[in-house]
């Protein structure tokens, strides 16, 4: 990876942060997409100790405001002469049922909104850069997601599970529309099911009593962030993947998403009605 510029979003925490110490082990430059400049500062001296690579920073991105997507986007591009791997990897649950200041459900612009609008700004300098590759987190919860172009920002009704599994779905589908528009595969778009790791995703589960536990269950019948982070990893080194596009992986194999997941039609549509919602277009 060494000549190679990457960025995790959300990776000062988890699975982003393993990921990103990873990519920096084998030498790539890695910016950490990340809300704090504390947790970013940390984040990055970490890295740097563990790996001694030096060409690791971090970026101010809240994904739940638009503003503050373009200035990421125009940070990177205006520092930034190449862009071979995107991650976005940044997530939450149980945000509630608030609106951001771009009249959005936050849930759903944190986990989906946010980066779509991210990768569109991002899409030339990844282009510039091919072969390039983004690699979307999602998650098997994507499975319980449901399509409602009535009730695409959750405007008719919603729970915290459903914005989870919604906003899930929908970037499997921006993985598909992503490739289908980007079809010469130079830049190649996958999603990704990293696994069940105990980390501060469960930080919303408001009663710590039931917390704690959901941690401790998580943590001995499931994998760390180390382990969870590997498919991630693996979709942005491998040559294996090279060329592939539009897939969706977990175990660093190509796993059948849910059938919504692979409606071409449903992802076009998603796609223009995102551009609208993000005031692209
Ligand atoms: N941990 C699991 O069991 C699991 C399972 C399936 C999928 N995932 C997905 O993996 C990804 C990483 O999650 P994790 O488990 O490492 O959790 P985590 O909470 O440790 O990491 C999530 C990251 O997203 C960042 N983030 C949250 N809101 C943000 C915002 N508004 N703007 C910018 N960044 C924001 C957080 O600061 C953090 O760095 C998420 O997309 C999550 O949905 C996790």
């Amino acid at each position: 990876m060494v000549g190679k510029v990457v960025i995790v979003t959300g990776g000062n925490s988890g699975i982003g942060l393993e990921t990103a110490k990873n990519l920096a082990d084998r030498g790539a430059k890695v910016i950490i997409a990340c809300r704090s400049a504390i947790r970013g500062a940390a984040a990055k001296e970490e890295i740097i100790k563990a790996t001694g690579n030096p060409n690791v920073n971090y970026e101010l991105l809240d994904l739940a405001s638009l503003q503050s997507v373009r200035e990421f986007c125009a940070t990177i591009m205006k520092k930034e002469e190449r862009l071979d791997v995107l991650i976005n990897n940044a997530g939450a649950g149980g945000l509630g049922n608030s609106t951001t200041k771009d009249g959005l459900h936050k849930g759903m612009q944190v986990n989906y909104f946010g980066s779509f609008l991210l990768t569109y700004l991002l899409l030339p300098l990844l282009k510039s850069s091919a072969p390039s590759r983004i690699i979307n987190v999602s998650s098997v919860m994507h499975h319980y997601g449901a399509m409602d172009f009535d009730n695409l920002n959750m405007e008719k009704y919603w729970s915290d599970y459903l914005v989870y599994a919604n906003s899930k779905l929908y970037l499997n589908l921006m993985t598909l529309e992503l490739s289908r528009r980007l079809n010469n595969n130079e830049v190649t778009a996958n999603a990704v099911h990293p696994g069940v790791a105990a980390t501060n995703i469960f930080r919303n589960i408001r009663i710590s009593f039931i917390r704690n536990i959901v941690m401790k269950c998580v943590n001995f019948l499931f994998q760390d962030s180390w382990e969870a982070s590997q498919t991630s990893v693996y979709l942005a080194v491998s040559p294996e993947v090279a060329g592939k596009s539009g897939l969706y992986f977990s175990n660093c194999k190509v796993k059948k998403p849910s059938e919504l997941s692979q409606d071409l039609n449903l992802a076009k549509k998603l796609w223009i009605e995102s551009e609208k919602l993000v005031n692209l277009s």
